[in-house]
Order: C-alpha cells, then sequence, then structure tokens
C-alpha cells in the first residue's frame, strides 16, 4: 500500500485586499504532510506563515482569499466544500493549536462546559460520553485534577495550562492533521518543552501529521521532520530537516539561521535590510535586496522551488539548471 500524505497543498496563492493595495501574502506555495512526521515553517515575522494556517482550515474569514490552489485532506478537496462541512472537519479530522490560548477561549464559560461544547458540536454523544473523554484527554496531557479543571474559568489558569487544554481539545477528536500555530511563543522554556513533550505523544500515539509554524528555530529543529522555510509568502527553500539546518542551500535560509539563536555558536549576524513590502509584491527574486550573492542575472532569469536533491528542493539561480529557469518578460 503506497503512503497517503494526510494533507496537501499545491500551488496556493492567497491575497489580503487593503485600500492601499494588494497584500500578496501567499505566492505558490506547496507542501505535503504525511502521518506521524511534523512539516515545520519557518520564516521572519509577516512572511505569510499564518496566512497559510488559516487558509488551510479554511479561516480567512473575509480578511483575505485565496485565489488559486489546491489544499486536500486526505483525498477531500478542502476548497470545494461547503462552509457547514468545512466546520465539521475542522475539530475533527484537522484540528488547530494557536499562539494565545486566552484568547481562544470563551472568557466567561468554564473550560469543562467549553470541552463538552466543542465535543459535542462534532460527535453525537451524550453530555456524559463528552465528559468521560474530555476528562480522559485532560488525564493525557499530563494536567493535574482534570474534575478540578473543568469547573474553572480561562483566566484562573496559567498560558501554559490553557496550551495543554487545547492540545486536549485537539486530540478529543483523533485528527489525522494539526495545525500548531507558534503554540509555545509566549511560554517560558520548561513549559514549553512539556507542551513539546506533548506535541510528540499525539504525533506518536494518533499517527497525526503536524504542520508546526515558528520563528524559534530550535524548536524547529527539535521537532521538524521536513522543514519548509518561508520568505514573502513563497517557500523558498524544502527538504529533510538535518538537510535544511546542517546543509541550507538558499542564500535566505543561510541568513536566517545566522541571523537567529539556535544551534549554532558563532556570534549572530542580523539579516541586513528589511523584507519588501508584500503589496503590489513584485514579480522577481523576493531576497534580491538583500542578498550578499545576488547578481545581475537574478534580474533577467525566474526561478521556482527546483529539485537539486532528490528530497531538497530550493529556489535560487545559483542551483538552477538552464531548463529550470524562465526569462522575465520585460515590461
Ligand atoms: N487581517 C489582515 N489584514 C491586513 N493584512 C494582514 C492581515 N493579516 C495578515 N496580514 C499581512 O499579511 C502578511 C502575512 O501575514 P502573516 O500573519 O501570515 O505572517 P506571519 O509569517 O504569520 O507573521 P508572524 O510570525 O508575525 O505571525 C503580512 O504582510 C501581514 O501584515
Amino acid at each position: 500500500m503506497t503512503l497517503q500524505p494526510v494533507l496537501s497543498v499545491e500551488n496556493l496563492h492567497a491575497h489580503i485586499p487593503t485600500a492601499a493595495g494588494t497584500i500578496r501574502a501567499v505566492n505558490g506555495i506547496s507542501f505535503r504532510i504525511w502521518p506521524g512526521k511534523v512539516l515545520g515553517l519557518m520564516g521572519e515575522s509577516g512572511c505569510g506563515k499564518s496566512i497559510t494556517c488559516l487558509s488551510v482550515l479554511g479561516l480567512l474569514n473575509g480578511a483575505g482569499k485565496i485565489i488559486k490552489g489546491k489544499i486536500r485532506l486526505k483525498d477531500r478537496d478542502i476548497l470545494s466544500l461547503p462552509t457547514e462541512e468545512l466546520r465539521k472537519l475542522r475539530g475533527n479530522e484537522i484540528s488547530m493549536i494557536m499562539q494565545n490560548p486566552m484568547s481562544s477561549f470563551d472568557p466567561i464559560v468554564s473550560i469543562g462546559q467549553q470541552f463538552i461544547e466543542t465535543i459535542r458540536n462534532h460527535k453525537k454523544v451524550t453530555k456524559r460520553e463528552a465528559i468521560t473523554t474530555a476528562l480522559e484527554c485532560l488525564r493525557q496531557v499530563e494536567l493535574p485534577c482534570p474534575e478540578d479543571l473543568f469547573n474553572r474559568y480561562p483566566f484562573q489558569m496559567s498560558g501554559g495550562m490553557l496550551q495543554r487544554v487545547m492540545i486536549a481539545i485537539a486530540i478529543a477528536s483523533n485528527p489525522a492533521v494539526l495545525i500548531a500555530d507558534e503554540p509555545t511563543t509566549a511560554l517560558d522554556v520548561t513549559v514549553q518543552q512539556r507542551i513539546l513533550g506533548q506535541l510528540v505523544k499525539v504525533q506518536e500515539k494518533y499517527n497525526t501529521g503536524i504542520l508546526l509554524v515558528s520563528h524559534d528555530l530550535k524548536v524547529i529543529a527539535q521537532m521538524a521532520d521536513e522543514v519548509a522555510v518561508m520568505y514573502c509568502g513563497y517557500i523558498v527553500e524544502k527538504g529533510p530537516a538535518m538537510k535544511i539546518f546542517d546543509h541550507p542551500l538558499h542564500p535566505y535560509t543561510r541568513a536566517l539561521l545566522a541571523s537567529r539563536p539556535g544551534l549554532q555558536k558563532a556570534r549572530l549576524k542580523p539579516i541586513k535590510g528589511q523584507p519588501p513590502a508584500l503589496i503590489d509584491l513584485k514579480d522577481i527574486c523576493p531576497f534580491f535586496e538583500r542578498c550578499d550573492e545576488a547578481n545581475k542575472a537574478c534580474l533577467e532569469y525566474k526561478v521556482y522551488l527546483t529539485r537539486y536533491a532528490p528530497d531538497h528542493f530550493v529556489s535560487c539561480l545559483k542551483y538552477a539548471s538552464n531548463q529550470e529557469v524562465v526569462l522575465y518578460e520585460l515590461a
């Protein structure tokens, strides 16, 4: 039997219309998530990571629009599903854990009530069955005294505890895919490690495929099997985590690794300049202005993400063969 990805995203474009112009937030990205594997999505702030997650979850909600592309959850075409079907899918086969757990809970409803309602929104079970499932899931994420937590309100819990409740809610449906957008950013290091440990348990126990978004390279290095590096709405490099961290190819990936506290001991070197505005982004290599290795040819040829090794992809003229580049049309 051939292994099927749990989620596949193909040539996804998502734009945000604003009064000042169109923000090209996601520009033709493709990736797959495999059962029981973690894809780490990393890149600077504003590069389109969250808009990618929201697109996959069908939660752009009018703020943005998917212009083209395909998103498949196993063999279902998510983009063609009616809103109600998509809502059922969310919280069932595809679950999410967001950066700020406090804003994901209703402050005036107890944790237990919110947990039970979420379960019963997606499954035809009695209240008693929902309580049993909820308590079991809270125990799985090693929260002490789940019965006591049931009666608490979100403000009576720490960020780390709420994040674990979010994971408990996410696993209640045994999801095929879990989208975790900066799940540990707001937490101190000890709590962060506990949350990451929980995610690994979910991944192993349920064979869940995880899309893990983080700007923390250590988190990505610790968790990801594969990594996609995003810049200005493009994936500029993609491959096994070991290759991306040990032998990065794209000048942006190398600059990003050198600029962030991560695994290397060398002194941090900030990336010069700023990313270009995504409003009416020009159709040239988005890293051109900041790249130490750029030359005139970068302005003449367009390079797509191309295969450098069987499992390693990069979009940079340096690595492209003649067949893989296209002359820009002169304006
Ligand atoms: N609701 C919105 N209205 C207008 N622009 C938006 C909106 N949400 C995101 N953007 C813009 O879309 C682009 C991509 O944003 P996105 O939130 O996906 O980036 P990100 O990589 O997740 O950043 P961060 O790491 O800071 O969360 C940015 O230029 C951002 O300013």
